[in-house]
């Protein structure tokens, strides 16, 4: 495998210095094995050094009293050196990969420093050596990784009003880039959060970034000429190829994100064979806003349904990764999205997608399987898994071929069978292989003539144990006489004390215990070497077998990687076209026009949960009808209407079917929601602050291909100023042609007459004083408001419902009697607040100013005439 350069390591090591060497003194005064220590915690001061002892990784210093509290693992000490005690703490290495996962997940970062002398050979403490830094965003070790979840290291390469950004997935061996305004950087860190973040020194810190993901780096590491030469050694001619030849900055972002890497994994990144770059112009754009308020991945309740679980039938933790990343970047209609859609309508056909997903059962999570072979890393385990994958694949190719559909050609091209590999593999590795190399046992007998000879040699050892005792009893006359074997003191001659005879000449006292005396003699000493070095010479073997495997894998990694691409993107498709069958939806139908039709749309997650209860609505938008104002009893449906809206164009632009009787869906570029609120008390914002920000937003992004949601804007501040706002919205979303769907309680708005928009509102029936919510959208506003009633439904208590009538009554009347001094409504909305000049001037008294306090005021007045635009 390639050697990585050592790249300089990142500023706070270097500024930091010293650790612990300072702490505990001049290095002299240690011993030697703390020498080395401290030679390997200067490398990694800003991670807690776990140093291989035998058994147990030691942590020492204040790496042992923070492990020890992060861990809850027990804080002692080892001996001293340098006159003072050494605080330490220590876990076991079979039970390392908990701990690690444990810290990781806390955002720490681990140094494995590992034993890489022979420890026979060694004078002085054995050689060590730091093998890897785990930090948050390099984790690549399968015990460490949660199979749905992509923890991603970013760089950002900001200069001028530009930013370059760049995320590693090191597992899953995917680079991705962009280039973009340094104001869009906040909102794409928001929608795609990274574990650990790098950046050059000086860089402003980017709003919403948790300072501690955040590194800061040399500005050399993203300086042009470094960035050249690691891109050139990654990538060579093929760079070109990528198609991101005009975005310097996310190159160098690139650059620097694959350099840092490598200083941590301590290996080239060969499991990067490309970079994807990502154009906003290709993408359907949906802020993190909406998409935490359309629940698609998360829901608002913590651990409630979303439209990721509604989906998640993949077979493959692939498929499922590939599905979440498809979700959260959706694309706008084009070539992909439609070739998409036609193999998810193939997969729905015939015998629909079921034989598909039974031939993809049980393939593993083969994308982290093979970055780890290519940065060496791989346990037999994972070979067994890669092993049982390719048996699957001929299966698989079957099922395709017997489709007979056209449009999976291009799956049973990508997927090839690797049968070279796959035979090796089959008569390499036992059937159930250990999780780690450490105790041998993986490579199958038959596989190398030469281990077997060695374990022969060593599972013989009974045998030869047993014709010794025998051979020794007779020689002896010694009848209790034993021959035993220990992992501390070997082989041995065991003579019970109930023996009271004379012990044979040639017998050497090895060890005394209270029943018995041990001893060892030549004859028994020949076997122990013999034994011993045949067990050592079959682990060796075994392990040169076993790199020798993965260096015959190695080569076809990248091709491998392709296969597994596309049995992903089929698990991926399968599982749409299951859903579509399943929960009976359509295809969308792609229109150039700006239309947006659906016919019995439903909402997939609320219907999930009802069932058959659930009423289907329409929508109708088209260059005539582009904002639809919707009114309605609280509970009526709303909502709901409206996040089903953009949960069938969302789910259209993945290239899946939707919960609709028939969809048809003109471009659209973005997706905007500004439904309820909740108060950023953390950021400073309170709930009409935080839905002004988000209206803010829209208001200066959407176009007239956007899609807005607006549910009941305004409700957050005094009636007049909502309303008002509220008003003001709408007209200029309607001026701008945007789709809208605008959910109000105030029921001026339903007098708005603006070009394109349309009332409709949600239908409920009042029997018996109850209300009966009816979910169908109907065309014109709402005949009467339900509040009271459905309070009640609520349950506050009736005198409460009663008095609220009274209140009611009286609003009604005296809104009327002020109604006929002031028609038409919505007049009288806007002439209750007197204009702010003709307040200030009402404040004023004329004799009590002085001539330069008048100017002032004539200025001032000047001034909110300006501000109103008069
Ligand atoms: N089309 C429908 N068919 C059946 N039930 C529905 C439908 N739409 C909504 N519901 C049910 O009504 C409940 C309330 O819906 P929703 O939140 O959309 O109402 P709303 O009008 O937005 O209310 P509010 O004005 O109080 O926000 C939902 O949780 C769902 O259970």
């Amino acid at each position: 495998m390639e050697q990585c350069s050592t790249p300089a390591p990142p500023l706070a090591e270097r500024k930091r210095g010293g650790g612990p060497v300072n702490e505990s003194g001049a290095i002299r005064q240690h011993t030697p094995m703390m020498r080395q220590y401290f030679e390997l915690k200067e490398q990694c001061p800003d991670a807690l050094l776990f140093y291989r002892m035998g058994d147990f990784y030691e942590l020492f210093f204040d790496d042992a009293e923070k492990a020890a509290q992060l861990l809850g693992i027990t804080l002692t000490s080892r001996g001293q050196s340098a006159g003072r005690a050494i605080p330490m703490a220590g876990v076991p290495v079979q039970s390392v990969d908990g701990y690690l996962a444990k810290l990781v997940r806390l955002g720490e970062r681990v140094a494995i420093g590992e034993q890489i002398g022979d420890p026979a050979t060694a004078k002085g403490p054995v050689e060590r050596a730091i093998v890897r830094i785990i930090t948050p965003g390099t984790i690549i070790d399968g015990a460490l990784l949660d199979g749905g979840q992509e923890p991603l290291l970013l760089a950002l390469c900001p200069e001028g009003t530009r930013c370059g950004m760049a995320w590693l997935d090191a597992a899953g061996g995917h680079l991705r880039v962009r280039e973009v305004a340094d104001t869009a950087v906040a909102d794409i860190l928001a929608r795609r959060p990274a574990a650990e973040i790098i950046a050059p020194e000086d860089t402003p810190v980017p709003a919403g970034i948790d300072p501690k993901k955040l590194q800061f780096l040399e500005k050399t590491g993203f300086q042009t000429r470094r960035c050249d030469a690691v891109l050139e050694r990654y990538f060579g001619e093929r760079l070109v190829g990528f198609g991101c030849n005009d975005w310097p900055l996310a190159l160098r972002a690139a650059a620097a994100l694959l350099n840092y890497a490598e200083t941590r994994l301590r290996s080239s990144l060969s499991q990067i064979q490309r970079i994807h770059p990502e154009r906003a112009e290709e993408e359907l754009h949906l802020d993190a806003t909406a998409l935490r308020a359309l629940e698609v991945v998360e829901s608002l309740q913590g651990n409630g349904p979303t439209l990721l679980t509604l989906l998640q039938k993949t077979q493959t933790t692939m498929g499922a990764r590939l599905l979440r990343r498809w979700l959260l970047r959706p694309l706008r209609q084009g070539p992909v999205v439609a070739a998409r859609q036609e193999v998810v309508a193939a997969l729905t056909q015939g015998s629909g997608p079921v034989a598909i997903q039974k031939a993809l059962h049980g393939i593993a999570d083969a994308e982290r399987i093979l970055t780890r072979i290519a940065l060496n890393n791989a346990s037999p385990r994972d070979l067994a898994q890669l092993r049982s994958t390719l048996q699957a694949l001929p299966g698989l190719r079957l099922v395709i071929q017997e489709t007979g559909n056209p449009a999976l050609d291009v799956f049973e091209q990508r997927i090839t069978l690797f049968v070279t590999l796959r035979t090796l593999l089959e008569k390499a590795l036992v059937d159930t292989p250990p999780m780690t190399q450490r105790d041998g046992g993986y490579i199958r007998a038959g596989h190398d003539g030469e281990l077997d000879r060695l374990q022969q040699l060593s599972q013989n050892l009974q045998e030869v144990l047993r014709d010794l005792e025998q051979q020794e009893r007779q020689r002896t006359g010694i009848a209790q006489l034993k021959i035993q074997f220990n992992r501390v003191h070997g082989f041995y001659i065991e003579i019970a004390r109930s023996y009271q005879g004379p012990i044979p000449d040639d017998y050497r006292r090895r060890q005394t215990t209270k029943n018995a005396e041990r001893y060892i003699n030549d004859a028994l000493k020949a076997i122990e070497d013999q034994a011993l070095s045949a067990e050592s010479l079959a682990l060796s073997r075994e392990r040169l077998l076993f790199t020798q495997l993965l260096q015959t894998i190695s080569p076809e990694v990248p091709a491998l990687q392709d296969a597994m691409a596309a049995v992903a993107e089929l698990d991926a498709l399968s599982t749409l076209a299951e859903r579509a069958v399943t929960l009976h939806w359509c295809a969308p139908h792609f229109v150039t026009e700006p239309v947006l039709h659906i016919h019995d749309g439903r909402h997939p997650v609320v219907e999930a949960q009802i069932g058959s209860n659930f009423v289907p609505n329409d929508l109708d938008f088209d260059e005539e009808r582009r904002m639809l104002l919707i009114t309605g009893p609280n509970m009526g449906g709303k909502s709901t209407y409206m996040r089903q809206t953009a949960l069938i164009v969302l789910l259209a632009h993945i290239g899946s079917w939707v919960p609709a009787r028939e969809a048809v869906i003109g471009p659209v570029d973005q997706i905007f929601t500004r439904i309820g609120a909740a108060d950023d008390l953390a950021g400073g914002r309170s709930t009409f602050m935080v839905e002004m920000s988000e209206t803010a937003r829209i208001l200066h992004l959407a176009t007239a291909q956007s899609l807005v949601i607006l549910d009941e804007i305004g409700r957050g501040t005094a009636t007049h100023d909502g309303l008002s706002i509220a008003w003001a919205t709408a007209e200029a979303l309607a001026e701008r042609g945007a789709r809208t769907l605008f959910a109000t309680h105030y029921f001026e708005l339903t007098e708005l007459d603006l070009p394109g928009l349309r009332n409709a509102h949600l239908d409920a029936l009042t029997q018996d004083d109850q209300v009966v919510f009816l979910h169908r959208v109907e065309s014109g506003p709402a005949a009467q408001s339900y509040g009271l009633a459905v309070a009640r439904l609520a349950g506050v208590p009736d005198p409460v419902v009663q008095r609220a009538r009274q209140r009611l009554r009286q609003l009604e009347e005296s809104s009327r009697s002020s109604l006929s001094h002031t028609a038409p409504a919505q007049l009288s909305l806007f002439q209750a607040a007197p204009h702010p000049a003709v307040y200030r001037l009402s404040q004023v008294e004329p004799d009590q100013l002085s001539p330069r306090q008048a100017l002032d005021l004539v200025y001032a007045l000047k001034e909110l005439a300006r501000q109103d635009g008069l």
